[in-house]
């Protein structure tokens, strides 16, 4: 089967500069991420993980090279062409969950939703679906954020972040906030929507985060050191799979 490429980098790189010193955190990175991927960026702590995932979400712009996203060079945008980049063609996880406290659950998937299209019976239909496929019951769509459990509304955030088919969902550190029956939820519908064809861009820590995707990508002084396949997740071959994890961060170093 033909992969085809949905972001690709040349030479990016990323410096920060504070009181005379500067700090090359993104060294020449040439990557190329494939549709359909669940990619996994690990690393040390300050290793640059979440330095190159706004880099590559175009959150943030590199110091230097390009970044290649769907036939669009980010490093050459403005913050508002950014902006308007990112609602249309992102989306975004992180381990705080930022819903709007004062509007209920099914209110933020549809502002969310209603900030790319105006076709509002579409998107209600879409978002009952979504909240089906991460079991948020009916029951739970006219509560308010502050109701939900921190499992629940991270599945929220999922949703509220794919509402507008995003070519690419980026996730930094998803179930850093979650007990381990949470998390697992979470890393669920992470493989489902996985499997019906959402690339996923994910940073993380956590082994049982990171087995879930089909490629690993290891930073390390500003380059990728290590570049593991690992294929498509499948839970009979979850110690398999783990074993190749820790083998491979082993010889990284981790
Ligand atoms: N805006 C900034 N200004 C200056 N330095 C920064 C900035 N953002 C990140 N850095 C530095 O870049 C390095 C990489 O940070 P980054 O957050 O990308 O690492 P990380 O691998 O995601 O770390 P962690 O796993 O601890 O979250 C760190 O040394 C950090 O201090």
């Amino acid at each position: 089967m033909m992969t085809k490429t949905i972001i690709s980098t040349e030479k990016l790189c990323k410096t920060f500069s504070s009181g005379g010193n500067q700090q090359h955190v993104l060294k020449n990175l040439d990557i190329s991420i494939a549709e359909g991927d669940f990619t996994v960026i690990m690393g040390s702590s300050g290793s640059g993980k979440s330095t190159l995932l706004y880099a590559l979400s175009g959150m943030d712009k590199p110091t230097l090279g390009t970044i290649d996203f769907a036939g669009k060079n980010l490093a050459k945008l403005t913050q508002d062409q950014a902006a308007i980049f990112r609602r249309n063609h992102c989306g975004f996880v992180f381990q705080q969950i930022y819903l709007l406290d004062n509007m209920s659950v099914f209110d933020n998937i549809l502002a969310s939703g209603l900030l790319v299209t105006r076709n509002k019976q579409q998107l209600v239909k879409k978002a009952k679906a979504l909240f089906q496929q991460v079991e948020i019951d009916e029951g739970s769509w006219s509560k308010f954020p502050t109701q939900l459990s921190g499992g629940e509304a991270q599945r929220v955030g999922i949703v509220r972040a794919i509402i507008n088919k995003p070519k690419v969902l980026f996730a930094d550190e998803p179930t850093g906030a979650l007990n381990s029956a949470a998390s697992e939820n979470v890393l669920n519908v992470f493989t489902t929507i996985n499997r019906a064809g959402q690339s996923i861009v994910l940073v993380t820590h956590d082994l049982k985060t990171a087995v879930r995707g089909n490629r690993i990508l290891y930073l390390k002084d500003g380059v990728i050191n290590g570049d593991l396949s690992l294929g498509h997740y499948h839970d009979c071959e979850d110690v398999e799979r783990s074993d190749k994890l820790k083998h491979f961060l082993a010889e990284m170093g981790w």
